[in-house]
């Protein structure tokens, strides 16, 4: 009988560079991404998600032809409001969770020769999601580089990138709960170079031969 392979969550801090990491592991080595904001975007087209947020926030989410949630207006409300995220987080984590499962047995199928899976999260931690990885790698970086990449990014002031910042956890609290510490915050090749070698551990440690 196929063997599950390992499932090994990527999480961190807001721009400290989780999608880098992730699309080196895919790029450099064939590693299956699931990228749960992806998956959060796919789940506001839902019909019930949306009932549920229009219930919660109020038919101003919607855009102009009422249709579908207008994640720029959500973001502003939620993005400086932690009450309001959580809210959110309680209306769509539970419904992300289930598709990013769905996801998962999917590409256990569909890639049998990949030696393990990423799920890349920034809520990981603090959703069902953590049970449903073997193992957490963090991606951190220092909180000053993290705003200036927000502003240039999403064309924010500062004063909202460093509210964006702040209304999340700290690269301690994430660093602290990983078994793998990537740090985002330099150059982009000591980046991969860390990359390799996680990688090269994986691969001693026999990753890819199974697990039940
Ligand atoms: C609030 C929404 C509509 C904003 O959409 P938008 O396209 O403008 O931003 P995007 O999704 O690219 O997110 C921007 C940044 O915020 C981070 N972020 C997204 N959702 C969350 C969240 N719930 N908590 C903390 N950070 C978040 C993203 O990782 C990214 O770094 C959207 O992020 C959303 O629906 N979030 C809730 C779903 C969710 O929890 N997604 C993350 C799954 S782990
Ligand atoms: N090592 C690096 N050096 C310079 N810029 C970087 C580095 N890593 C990431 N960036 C840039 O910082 C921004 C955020 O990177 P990335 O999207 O990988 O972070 P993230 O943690 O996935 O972000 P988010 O929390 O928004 O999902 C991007 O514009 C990216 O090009």
């Amino acid at each position: 009988m196929r063997q599950n392979k390992p499932v090994i969550g990527i999480t961190g801090t807001i721009a400290a560079g989780k999608s880098t990491v992730s699309r080196y592991f895919r790029d450099a080595y064939r590693i299956p991404i699931l990228d749960a904001d992806v998956v959060g975007h796919e789940v506001l087209l839902e019909d019930g998600v949306k009932q549920e947020l229009t219930k919660a926030f109020g038919s101003d989410i919607l855009n102009a032809d009422q249709k579908q949630v207008d994640r720029r207006k959500l973001g502003k409300i939620v993005f400086t409001d932690a009450k309001a995220l959580n809210r959110l987080n309680s209306i769509t984590h539970p419904v992300i969770c289930i598709r990013i499962d769905e996801a998962i047995a999917k590409t256990q199928e569909a890639e049998p020769e990949a030696p393990f899976l990423l799920v890349e999260a920034i809520e990981l931690l603090r959703s069902p999601l953590k049970d449903m990885v073997q193992e957490v790698w963090a991606v951190c970086a220092d909180p000053q580089v993290r705003i200036r990449r927000i502003m240039k990014r999403q064309n924010l002031t500062e004063a909202e990138a460093v509210a964006r910042v702040q209304s999340q956890w700290s690269d301690e609290e994430y660093s602290r709960r990983a078994a793998v510490v990537f740090d985002g915050g330099g150059d982009t090749p000591a980046l991969y170079a860390q990359c390799d070698r996680v990688y090269a551990r994986m691969m001693e440690r026999g990753e890819g031969e199974g697990h039940g």
